[in-house]
């Protein structure tokens, strides 16, 4: 039987729109903060924004508690929690004699808040799936871009009576990155479990660390990024022509994508492990057979299977690492900002159609993460995002397929209590922008790891019976 997509149009109201800001008795609010850009951030300058949702089930929840208790709360929690992330409270700014933006935080900024009421079915938008892509288009909230300023975050919370609340946080890439954003929400969900209390410190793992002096990347990086970015959108840094505003690069969201949710289980890795060891070179020995590599291998090769078509129609499989522990010395967990790097590799669809289309994708997946480990970290930056910005464009262009990953199963995001439990469903709605899948660990605590996908009807359906099926 073919997937039940539902449909359902939803009902939203805008309640309010407000900036939170720094809580104004703390000495930090009161002064401006400036922080420079690194190459590592300059290489998403004009990335799609990524947009999280985290929903929680309140089965009880009236528009009154709601109001009186949640609201107040998840309000003061994230202005006590802005006076530790200060640029998260300012914007990117290109100040006219600077080569290249920074980000700036003035006494008054705040981030961006959306307080709105919905009447959309929750558990359907909470469930696995599968639903139109933009049903949660609603629930995210925009950032506010232009040439002159762009913000770093922006928030927003929306009641649906009677089931609960989702918090959509939408993060500007060049600001900070995945590791950044999901302490920065977990900062916040502390905070407003504690009850508020302005002297409480954030716990040592929460702590961001603004120091940019240990990013250190060859000579002139930054400005090759900058430069690469700006010519995409038909403009240079030498002149006025300066411009913040975040292009359509990376496309748009298509508006016949279905989601859906699926589970790779501890036993799916057991299984998936003991099929793909008797066909490996020396059993695999040399092989990096962590659950990350199983995944995108799974995943990538199903993806390839749903499209189906030509073998001969290339295939960009690309994930982003986190260079914090792979870099020499180490950079702390806590660093604030970007500090990873895309890898990328090319194949033909033929490839993982074959029979042994998975063997196939276990053996790439294990040697891009290995070439990480051995090599330096940091080979080949200078033509990454040149790379990165030919490739886009060749899918824009062919039938080239792309598939990325966005969040990790390391973040832990099942973890962010505010104090009602920890969450229903996260979802990433930015998958349905740019051929991402998106990876989180299991809510249960399992090992083992959610995928979520955004894909067109026809391949949401083939991918279903592929999954529990292939493994
Ligand atoms: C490159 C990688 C994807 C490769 O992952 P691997 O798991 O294969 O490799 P690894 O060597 O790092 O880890 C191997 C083993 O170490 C253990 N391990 C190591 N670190 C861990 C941690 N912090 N938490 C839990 N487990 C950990 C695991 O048991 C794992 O095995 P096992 O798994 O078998 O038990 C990863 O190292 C990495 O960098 N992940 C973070 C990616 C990231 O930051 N993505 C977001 C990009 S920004 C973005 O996309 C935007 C956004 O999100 O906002």
């Amino acid at each position: 039987m073919d997937m039940v997509f539902h449909n359902q149009r939803d009902r939203m109201e805008i309640l309010e729109v407000t900036q939170v800001a720094p809580t104004s008795n703390s000495p930090e609010s009161t002064t401006e903060f400036r922080l420079p850009l690194t190459f590592s951030d300059i290489l998403w300058f004009t990335s799609p924004p990524v947009e999280r949702l985290f929903f929680y089930q309140l089965d009880e929840l009236t528009p009154a508690c709601f109001n009186s208790v949640i609201l107040p709360k998840l309000k003061r929690s994230l202005s006590l929690t802005l006076v530790h992330y200060l640029p998260l409270a300012g914007n990117l700014k290109w100040p006219p004699n600077e080569p290249k933006p920074i980000i700036l935080y003035t006494p008054n900024d705040g981030v961006s808040l959306t307080v709105a009421h919905s009447d959309a079915d929750f558990n359907i938008l909470s469930s696995n799936g599968a639903y139109d892509a933009a049903e949660l288009h609603p629930l995210k909230p925009d950032l506010v871009t232009s040439d002159i300023s762009a913000s770093a975050i922006a928030v927003q919370v929306t009641l649906f009576p009677n089931k609960g609340f989702c918090i959509g946080i939408t993060a500007h890439h060049a600001v900070l990155d995945g590791q950044t954003t999901t302490m920065f929400i977990k900062s916040w969900a502390h905070i407003c479990k504690q009850g508020n209390d302005e002297n409480s410190p954030l716990p040592p793992e929460l702590t961001p660390i603004f120091d940019r002096s240990v990013i250190k990347g060859p000579d002139g990086l930054d400005m090759l990024y900058l430069n690469q970015w700006l010519a995409t959108s038909g403009l240079d840094s030498d002149t006025s022509k300066k411009s913040l505003k975040i292009t359509s690069a990376g496309g748009g969201a298509a508006s016949d994508l279905v989601r859906a949710t699926f589970e790779i289980t501890r036993e799916d890795f057991k299984k998936l492990r003991e099929r793909v060891l008797p066909k490996l070179p020396d059993s695999g020995k040399e092989m990096h057979l962590s659950t990350f590599v199983l995944s995108f291998a799974y995943v990538t090769t199903c993806m390839v299977k749903a499209r189906g078509g030509d073998g001969d129609r290339k295939v960009a499989f690309a994930f982003t690492a986190d260079c914090r522990p792979r870099l020499n010395p180490p950079v702390s967990q806590n660093y604030f900002g970007n500090c990873n790097r895309p890898k990328f590799e090319v194949a033909k669809a033929r490839d993982f159609l074959d029979e042994n289309g998975f063997v196939f994708a276990v053996q790439k997946a294990s040697g891009m993460v290995k070439d990480l480990m051995e090599r330096w970290v940091l080979e080949g930056m200078e033509r990454i995002l040149s790379y990165s910005l030919d490739v886009l464009k060749e899918t824009s262009e062919s039938n080239l397929q792309i598939i990325t990953v966005a969040g990790s199963p390391r973040f832990g995001v099942y973890g962010t209590d505010f104090g009602w439990g920890k969450p229903h469903k996260v979802v990433i709605v930015s998958i349905d922008k740019s051929g991402a899948i998106s990876m989180a660990e299991s809510r249960d605590g399992s090992g083992g790891v959610e995928i979520g996908l955004a894909l067109n009807k026809h391949e949401m359906n083939n991918i279903s019976w592929l999954f529990p099926r292939y493994v």
